[in-house]
């Protein structure tokens, strides 16, 4: 059902749920996509993010996935994710569904690799790794893994967002995007398993650091020359990407067991010498902390010289 209901919802502009009355003060409009967009929306001093939708059918089954995944037990980090499910009465008389979920205060992956430096790239791509396996340990595949989708917090703790792509392993990908598919690079079928998504991280990679590259290639092949192998030319070639290439190859042709075993393969590169970074970056709190201590320890001296013997 694609609607014509004008979506701007200017700041506070008060949404209620016609079943449930959860009422949702508009802030924001946090950002949209195929699907519908994302509102950010404050109730009772909590900030959540509303979506609406524009294919109500599309929706149910988003808010299906994420209501299976919240009953699972096994950390996929979605127990607490979805806050509410309702009708919105609209202007023009119809209703709209919409969901509510936690608000994720971060920034996109390539809008945090842009402000905190591109060092933080093994690191928040060990967290991205972390993520997916819970998920898969649980029998499902995010599907729609696309930098857009990967939102960083502080110290490059890794969300994940949009759950339309969301499909339980053995069942066939529905929602992706060209680029990251691992059917367009004829690498293999569109069957949920734990190497459609390792396909899309890789790629994830490449876009990451040779977006440019990437569209470029896209581009020009035809589509019976689209290879895992044209990707890992690409990356070859890429100074910021050449130390990871044997990682990228095992993920681009599905080498990789389980997302597990590719995060412990990750760490080891992270651990290697010459990977792009080998330890984490010290947070800014323990910066913060350093400075603290410093201060402490010069005014005991002054302390101690002022009232010595
Ligand atoms: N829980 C959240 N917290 C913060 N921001 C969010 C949240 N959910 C979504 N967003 C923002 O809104 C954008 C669009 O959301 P989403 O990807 O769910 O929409 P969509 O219509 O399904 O998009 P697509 O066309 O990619 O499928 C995201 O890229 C993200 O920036």
């Amino acid at each position: 059902m694609t609607t014509s209901f004008d979506w701007s919802l200017p700041r506070g502009t008060v949404v209620s749920g016609k079943w449930k009355q959860g009422s949702y003060r508009i802030e924001r409009l946090l950002g949209e996509g195929a699907n519908g967009k994302v509102f950010l929306v404050e109730r009772q001093g909590g900030w959540y993010a509303l979506k609406i939708g524009t294919d109500a059918v599309d929706l149910q089954s988003e808010v299906n996935v994420l209501q299976t995944l919240a009953k699972q037990k096994g950390g996929t980090g979605a127990a607490s994710f979805l806050v509410d499910v309702d009708d919105l009465r609209a202007s023009d008389g119809k209703d709209y569904p919409f969901y509510v979920m936690k608000y994720i205060r971060g920034m996109t992956l390539s809008e945090y690799l842009n402000k905190e430096g591109t060092d933080w790239f093994p690191v928040v791509g060990y967290s991205l790794l972390g993520r997916l396996s819970a998920l898969h340990e649980a029998g499902w595949s995010f599907g729609d893994l696309k930098i857009e989708n990967v939102l960083v917090a502080d110290y490059g703790r890794v969300e994940l967002v949009d759950y339309g792509g969301v499909t339980a392993f053995g069942k066939g990908v529905r929602q992706f995007t060209e680029i990251y598919d691992r059917g367009y690079w004829n690498a293999g079928t569109r069957s949920a398993d734990a190497g459609y998504d390792l396909f899309s991280f890789a790629v994830l990679c490449i876009q990451l650091h040779e977006s440019r590259r990437l569209a470029q290639l896209t581009n020009t092949l035809l589509p019976q020359n689209r290879t895992p192998d044209e990707l890992l030319k690409l990356a070859y070639a890429s100074p910021a990407l050449k130390p990871l290439h044997s990682w990228l190859r095992r993920a681009l042709v599905g080498e990789f067991k389980s997302a597990r075993a590719a995060a412990s393969a990750w760490q080891q590169w992270m651990h290697r010498p010459g990977a792009l970074r080998k330890s984490a970056p010290a947070p800014r709190w323990m910066k913060g902390l350093f400075v603290a201590s410093a201060l402490l320890l010069a005014t005991t001296v002054y302390w101690l010289l002022r009232t010595g013997p």
